[in-house]
């Protein structure tokens, strides 16, 4: 197999781990998620386990079988299957890596280690090695989140020379606002074939003007649409039009942000959008209350990003935009 089989490029979706009411994992509507992201939204990539996806919330045994099912569901309909497998213990990470690979995912992504954590770059490669070496055949990610992880060593340097160390290293997952970094990271590596993934959604024109080769965010869950057009608009040049779209996004995500904006949030919007129940969060996150919800429909509705349909079944029907 040739290696890497295909670059990951374009809008990858945080997935939702969708619950039941009783905090259940709710495998029943993962079918209909995936159809809703490409036939919705046009994204045919996905992020598994993640920061959305309460990945380090969920018991082991839960995360092997949330990935099964998107792998299986996602067969001939998605690009692209990337699991995150970072963990507190270096055990369970490869026990993950090597599941991933065994169930055919298409990439593995890990985030630092975040309690005992790694306090410089040789420390931190060392543990990512590890995990990548349980899954040779898997294109590696590192997931640099350090607003989360506290672990703050710049992507930058984690780069310089990371292939040396973990071959299956294909790319990075940036979520920081540093533009200084990010840029670096494209910089210095504009001769490897890495997969740069920009991941604050609301700032995605300015990663794409710093070279960003994709994206991976829980907007794109329902703002994939809108984002799409956005990249189409920056890929012809036609950057006003761009600016347009990242405007009409911020003003959401500002709104909601405002309000107190989370995995919760996301949950509770991806339902409203999309009608398919994501239930609520696990402890310790809880569920978003009635009046984001109230709140973040009016807006959603005042910038045309949803409009009900119809109505099936005594419900209204919404078809996002
Ligand atoms: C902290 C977090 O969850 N970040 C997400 C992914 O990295 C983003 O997609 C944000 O949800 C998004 O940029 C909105 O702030
Ligand atoms: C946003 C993202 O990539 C995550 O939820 O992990």
């Amino acid at each position: 197999m040739a290696f890497p089989k295909k670059k990951l490029q374009g809008l990858v979706a945080a997935t939702i781990t969708p619950m039941t009411e009783n905090g259940e994992i709710n495998f029943s509507v993962i079918g209909q998620y995936v159809d809703y992201l490409v036939k919705e939204q046009g994204v045919k990539n996905i992020f598994v386990n993640g920061t959305t996806g309460e990945g380090l919330s969920l018991s082991v045994s839960e995360r092997r079988q949330v990935a099964e099912e998107w792998v299986t569901q996602g067969r001939n309909k998605l690009d692209q299957v990337v699991i995150h497998v970072g963990a507190l213990s270096l055990k369970e990470s490869q026990e993950l890596a090597q599941h991933a690979a065994e169930i055919g995912a298409d990439g593995i992504a890990v985030i630092a280690p975040f309690f005992l954590k790694p306090w410089n770059k040789d420390v931190l490669i060392n543990f990512l090695k590890e995990v990548a070496a349980s899954a040779p055949a898997l294109p590696f990610y590192y997931y640099h989140i350090p607003a989360l992880t506290g672990v703050k060593i710049r992507a930058e340097e984690l780069l310089d020379g990371i292939q040396d160390k973990i071959p299956t290293f294909q790319g990075l997952k940036f979520s920081d606002t540093d533009l200084l970094d990010f840029g670096q990271c494209v910089d210095q590596n504009h001769h490897r074939q890495f997969s740069l993934l920009f991941g604050v959604d609301e700032q995605l024109l300015s990663g794409l003007v710093m070279g960003a080769t994709g994206a991976v965010g829980s907007t794109y869950n329902y703002l994939g649409k809108k984002t799409n057009q956005m990249l189409e608009a920056f890929e012809r040049k036609d950057f006003s039009s761009a600016l347009n779209y990242q405007f009409c996004i911020q003003r959401f995500i500002n709104f909601v942000v405002k309000l107190g904006f989370g995995v919760s949030q996301t949950k509770a919007i991806m339902t409203l959008v999309s009608g398919i129940p994501m239930g609520p969060p696990r402890l310790p996150l809880q569920k978003a209350t009635r009046e984001f919800t109230d709140n973040a429909e009016a807006k959603l509705k005042s910038l045309d990003f949803l409009s009900f349909t119809g109505v099936k079944d005594g419900k209204p029907v919404a078809s996002a935009y």
